[in-house]
Order: C-alpha cells, then sequence, then structure tokens
C-alpha cells in the first residue's frame, strides 16, 4: 500500500511555486528521511501528502486512491508544535479519545501519564503535549506518518523514547513514516533511505513564471 506523490506542484498565492513536478513513493512499512534546505519545501510537501492542502497540479494516492475526504485520515500528520495541534478548549483526554483510540499499551509506553488526561493543555509542558499528538496519530487506521521535526523540540532522552515507540509501532503495523528533520544523525538512526526535496523538483522550483495548472 504505497503513499504516492505524483507530479506535484504548489505554490503560496502567487509567489514562486514551491513545489514544481515532485514525485514522491514511500512503501508500506518503509521509514524515509526528507531533507533539504530551509524554505525549499518540506513542510509544504508533507501537508499535502497529508491531504492538508491541496495541490494546484498532480495527485495524492493512497494504494492507488485519492485520500479519503471524510472520517479517519490515514495519512497522520505530526509536526513541531503541538500547541497548535490541539484544542486549547479541550481536556487531554477528549484530544487524546478524538478520533480512532489508540491502544492503551502504545499511551503508557509514550509515558502518558494518567493524570495528565484530566488536564487542559495549558497545564502541560511542550514534549507532553508532543506524546498527546504521537499517541493521537498511532492507530491501528494510521497507514503514513508524516513526521515534520516532530521531536525536534524535545531533549534526547525523550526524543529516542518516542522514536522508539513510534518505530516498534511502524513495524508491527507496516506503517510507513516520512521523518522531516534537519537533524542528520536521528535521519541516518532510523531511516532506511533518504530523498533530498532538491532530486524530487523536477523542475527548478522558484525559477518557473509560468506553469499552465
Ligand atoms: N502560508 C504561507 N504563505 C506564503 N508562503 C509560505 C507559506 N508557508 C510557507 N511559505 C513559503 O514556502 C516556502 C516553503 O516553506 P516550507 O515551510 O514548506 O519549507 P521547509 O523546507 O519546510 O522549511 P524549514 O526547513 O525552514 O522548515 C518558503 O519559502 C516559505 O517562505
Amino acid at each position: 500500500m504505497p503513499l504516492e506523490g505524483q507530479d506535484l506542484y504548489y505554490r503560496y498565492g502567487n509567489g514562486p511555486w514551491v513545489l514544481a513536478g515532485v514525485n514522491i513513493a514511500i512503501k508500506s512499512g518503509e521509514v524515509v528521511g526528507l531533507i533539504g534546505s530551509s524554505g525549499y519545501g518540506k513542510t509544504t510537501l508533507g501537508r499535502i501528502l497529508a491531504g492538508y492542502e491541496q495541490p494546484h497540479r498532480g495527485t495524492v494516492k493512497l494504494n492507488g486512491s485519492l485520500l479519503p475526504r471524510r472520517g479517519y485520515n490515514p495519512v497522520q500528520l505530526v509536526f513541531q508544535h503541538p500547541e497548535k495541534a490541539i484544542n486549547p478548549r479541550w481536556r487531554m483526554q477528549d484530544t487524546l479519545y478524538e478520533g480512532e483510540r489508540p491502544d492503551a499499551a502504545i499511551v503508557q509506553s509514550l509515558g502518558i501519564q494518567q493524570a495528565w488526561l484530566k488536564r487542559w493543555p495549558n497545564e502541560l509542558s511542550g514534549g507532553e503535549l508532543q506524546r498527546f499528538c504521537v499517541a493521537r496519530a498511532l492507530t491501528q487506521k494510521t497507514r503514513f506518518l508524516i513526521a515534520d521535526e516532530m521531536t525536534t523540540m524535545l531533549d534526547a532522552v525523550t526524543q529516542a523514547q518516542i522514536w522508539h515507540v513510534v518505530l516498534y509501532f511502524a513495524r508491527k503495523y507496516d506503517m510507513g513514516v516520512l521523518v522531516v528533520s534537519h537533524e542528520k544523525n536521528l535521519i541516518q538512526r532510523i531511516c532506511s533511505r533518504v530523498v533530498h526535496l532538491a532530486d524530487l523538483n523536477s523542475k527548478q522550483p522558484g525559477r518557473i513564471s509560468c506553469i499552465s495548472v
């Protein structure tokens, strides 16, 4: 069940093309690193692959079909800022169980304490909040995880704990992972393959003034 972005084009407003003819495919169970200079479009590509943005041209397909527009999203995205991904008006237990219910064992192995479930988001640290975002994304209906600088703001021990759980889950359920990161050590350690965004753009982004879409 591959996740494929085919001939993707994207730009913000009338700005330069950020993605121009990008092709990427990730297989089930694969852990792929996505690297590239700052501002090159890695986050944009991750958001498109997770269905948060529609490309101006090209398609994203999961196992040959377009991503579902409703219901549970099998391509989950976890990014760097958990406080932006969590409803400040919900207690943590409501956030955790908002969609599919993650396994209790996963919640526990991510170090989420029972007492945190009753708290509000502003009563937890960034690292504690991020554990909830990861747990929420790891349900058995998730086929791919886009991890966009997911553990960048965490200390090394917490980072290792979270990746240990994510990689265990990926192996167990054959979930594919796209790791967007500037941390070379992390990428080298956990990814079986690394792609550079510059190599995925079949055209030169930012230099194209006219593309018919
Ligand atoms: N909402 C937006 N409106 C306009 N331009 C944007 C918007 N979001 C991103 N951009 C621009 O699109 C380009 C790609 O941004 P993106 O965040 O995808 O890059 P990135 O490779 O993830 O960068 P970084 O490594 O710094 O996180 C950048 O030039 C950025 O300034």
